[in-house]
């Protein structure tokens, strides 16, 4: 033997289950992925992390032993740090509270005997229960799994195709009134301070009343040598004095007001910022009603939605007297921006419907434009209350009023390498944020009593900690550095010397730079506002440049390029290669598309483009192939690549149009081209003699195939629900083609 037999390790890839879009597009995209995938050996496991299955399993210890759901994201978690893991990742729902009570509701309704969640929490029971629903409230996925850095570009083949077939672009005129505003002082970048640790340790943190008493906020937190730290408070009297100004002043000045937080992401204290903009708008309404909406619960960091959801078992003619003082605000508040004109659900209704990454980027390629009251587009002034990044978007404004919107077919590209491993930076701060309950100080302590950041809060501020480790920090330079030998392009640290955490970072970026020979490669350090402008001044002129960020300008930025080059971040190429070994390819850059749910459900079209999940399968291919040695694997990662070029340059992504080719279709043709490819390819023929019997079958049907999956459209569908949707039922609406579905399965 000698080892000449190669041996061929057994492969697994696990895909995930996830909601809304992505979900529906996987009921008909994975039974391919199975098909195709069984052919080299590679196993495809499921894993359903969907918010439905993260609040089952949160109770499974209650729920009769038929309706018990493990709990899968942990394994999921665990398995990230071993070097075999290969996950396929798809956007999911990070909840909001009015989510998570519509999800309770739902599966109720189902017959799963849950609790309701406690949003006002008196007892210690109720207290507990409101901790337990914490952990799947917001991003409570993304962390968990990105044990590794963040990749993310346009891939050639997919910019080359938006520079043929350029989206379209709203105009952007010099005499636009759009712009930004935030906080000038009294937010997380003035208080901001920062501190690298020269040994492993402990730490405490602990709030110091003004009589000296002591509360532990949070205890024992282990942090490692060469961690950077930070300590930094939002102040509510600021915020508030501010939010006001900018109402006042956007009501002056006739523009439109939007509000643009991460209350989704930034999980505990978006959701603050967010109820303080409601409280301010709806001021007279909340000043007049205040006890009673106490009394019945409201909270205004659940948006206005949660006025209407308590006022429901008011008497009519209270209801209509909060409602007539509700439309009373509007005569003396500037117009909200908003998320449906038709419906009246504006900006500020609830927290997860307006979310900055995907926001500000589309009101930019909008020419500076969201939708008004009335149903028209309009400038805006675009609130973000933080400064530390809302600064960026006033410089790409400046840019697109001096020189007009970007041109798709001549913009060059701007590829991603994030900081984000390990829960880095404000992304993981979720547990170490805390709402200030009276004046006082807030410190960070270590075991030996020293203390390490100490500052004085007021009542009402919002304080947090971020942590950032070491080992994250070589990964991502390490990364950049690679990436930016490896597309010849080059790279620049978005960092600001004037900000304390980012000061530290670019001691430690500086570094470990001499790590590595950089010889050839172009690597600059820019403040975000000169990085940005360096950054625009090149893809104006058709030149690439890569970001590298930390973990909220990843978020960030991934969405605006993407959305101005290729109009949607949907067509992202997202590899996360896990620091432990293994990849996380995440489909796309962006989320789970709740209004493509609503088209499929009332027309059955759905227009989701599986792009993003085309892209991650080739990458996740491609690793499988390397490190397992699984030389069939490799040539389905080429016969995709070639297949996922053939569908762009047919035209055969879905439309948006009801009536025309959708997902469905899409999908189809993937697997015609992808089986043409196989069937063609003579690198390994037990492969090729193995999928020219699909290839004829799919070539012989695409009318008929396709026929079924376009004239079904124009109807309404039921698929059994939103956040548990039925199985049998999605089944039947999104793999209609029973000639389809036969050939796929005779694959096996
Ligand atoms: N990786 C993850 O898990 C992420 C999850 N999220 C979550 O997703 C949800 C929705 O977030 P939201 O901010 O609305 O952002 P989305 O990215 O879901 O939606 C913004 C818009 O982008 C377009 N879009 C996004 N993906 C696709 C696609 N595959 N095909 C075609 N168009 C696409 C759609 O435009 P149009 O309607 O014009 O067709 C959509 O309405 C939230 O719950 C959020 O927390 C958000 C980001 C990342
Ligand atoms: O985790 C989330 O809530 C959103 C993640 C996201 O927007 C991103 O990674 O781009
Ligand atoms: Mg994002």
């Amino acid at each position: 033997m000698h080892g000449e037999r190669m041996t061929v390790k057994k492969s697994k890839i696990i895909y995930t289950l996830t909601d809304e879009a992505p979900l529906l597009a996987t009921a008909s995209f994975l039974p391919i992925v199975e098909a195709f995938a069984g052919a080299a050996g590679i196993d495809v496991e499921v894993s359903d992390i969907s918010l439905a299955s993260r609040v089952l399993a949160t109770f499974a210890d209650q729920l009769p032993d038929d309706q018990k759901v493990p709990d899968a994201l942990s394994e999921l978690g665990r398995l990230t740090q071993n070097p075999e893991t290969n996950i396929i990742k798809l956007p999911n729902i990070s909840a909001s509270v009015p989510q998570l009570k519509a999800i309770i509701n739902e599966l109720q309704g189902k017959g799963f005997d849950i609790p309701n969640y406690p949003e006002d929490p008196q007892t210690d029971e109720e207290k507990a229960l409101q901790q337990k629903y914490g952990k799947v409230l917001g991003s409570a996925v993304n962390p968990v799994l990105r044990e590794g850095n963040s990749d993310r570009r346009a891939p050639k083949a997919v910019k080359e195709y938006a520079k043929k077939n350029p989206h379209s672009m709203g105009k952007w005129s010099q005499a636009s009134r759009t712009h930004v505003s935030h906080m000038r002082s009294g937010d997380f970048y003035s208080s901001e301070k920062s501190l690298t640790l020269d040994k492993a340790c402990k730490v405490n943190i602990e709030f110091v009343a003004k009589n000296g008493e002591v509360t532990v906020l949070k205890k024992g937190l282990a942090l490692q040598e060469g961690e950077i730290i930070d300590s930094m408070f939002m102040s509510k009297k600021q915020l508030c004095a501010y939010l006001e100004d900018e109402m006042n002043d956007a009501k002056e000045t006739g523009v439109m007001f939007s509000f643009h937080v991460k209350a989704t992401m930034m999980k505990v204290s978006h959701p603050i910022v967010f109820g303080h903009a409601v409280k301010v708008y709806y001021k007279d309404l909340f000043e007049k009603h205040g006890k009673l909406f106490d009394e019945l619960g409201v909270n205004p960091n659940d948006g206005l939605s949660s006025v209407y959801e308590h006022i429901e078992k008011l008497p009519a003619s209270i209801k209509e007297e909060i409602l007539s003082d509700m439309h009373a605000c509007y005569e003396k508040r500037p117009e909200l921006a908003m998320v449906d004109s038709a419906k009246g659900i504006s900006n500020l209704h609830t927290p997860n419907e307006v979310i900055v990454d995907a926001s500000m980027p589309a009101m930019i390629r909008a020419g500076g434009k969201m939708w008004g009251p009335d149903g028209k587009m309009k400038d805006t002034k675009a609130v973000m209350p933080e400064s530390t990044f809302a600064r960026i978007y006033q410089e790409i404004i400046n840019f697109c009023k001096t020189h007009g919107e970007f041109d798709p077919t001549t913009m060059g590209t701007v590829p991603n390498v994030g900081l984000m491993a390990q829960k880095a930076e404000e992304y993981g701060s979720h547990d170490k944020t805390f709402e200030m309950k009276a004046d006082g100080s807030t410190r960070i302590v270590d075991e030996e009593g020293n203390v390490l950041l100490e500052m004085d809060v007021e009542e009402g501020d919002i304080w947090r900690m971020c942590q950032v480790k070491d080992a994250p920090i070589q990964d991502w330079v390490k990364l950049a550095v690679k990436r930016a030998r490896l597309s010849n392009t080059p790279a620049v640290f978005w960092l600001d010397k004037y900000r304390p955490h980012e000061n530290e970072l670019i001691k430690k970026v500086e570094k470990y730079l001499k790590d590595h020979d950089l010889t050839g490669v172009d690597i600059k350090i820019k403040s975000q506002t000169r990085a940005m402008r360096y950054t625009l001044e090149r893809i104006l002129r058709g030149k690439d440049t890569i970001s590298v960020t930390g973990n909220i300008l990843r978020d960030y930025l991934t969405d605006l390029f993407p959305i101005l080059e290729l109009g949607t971040s949907a067509k992202m190429l997202s590899i996360v290669p896990l620091m432990a070994g293994g990849g996380l390819f995440e489909t796309g850059a962006g989320g789970s598309a709740p209004k493509h749910v609503k088209q499929l459900i009332e027309e059955n079209h759905l227009r989701w483009d599986s792009l993003g999940e085309f892209l991650a399968l080739c990458a996740s291919l491609e690793h499988t192939a390397i490190s397992d040695g699984n030389a069939k694997a490799a040539v389905l990662a080429k016969t995709l690549d070639e297949a996922t070029a053939k569908l762009l340059d047919t035209g055969k992504s879905p439309s948006r149009k009801t009536g025309e080719l959708d997902n469905r279709g899409s999908h189809f043709y993937l697997a015609l081209y992808w089986a043409q490819a196989l069937a063609e390819q003579t690198e390994d023929e037990a492969l090729q003699t193995h999928f020219q019997p699909l290839a004829a079958s799919l070539t012989e049907n695409e009318e008929k195939i396709v026929g079924t999956l376009t004239t079904e459209q124009w109807h309404a569908v039921d698929i059994g629900g939103y956040y548990k949707p039925d199985v049998d039922k999605v089944r039947e609406v999104m793999r209609p083609s029973e000639i389809f579905n036969e050939a796929l399965a005779s694959l096996k």
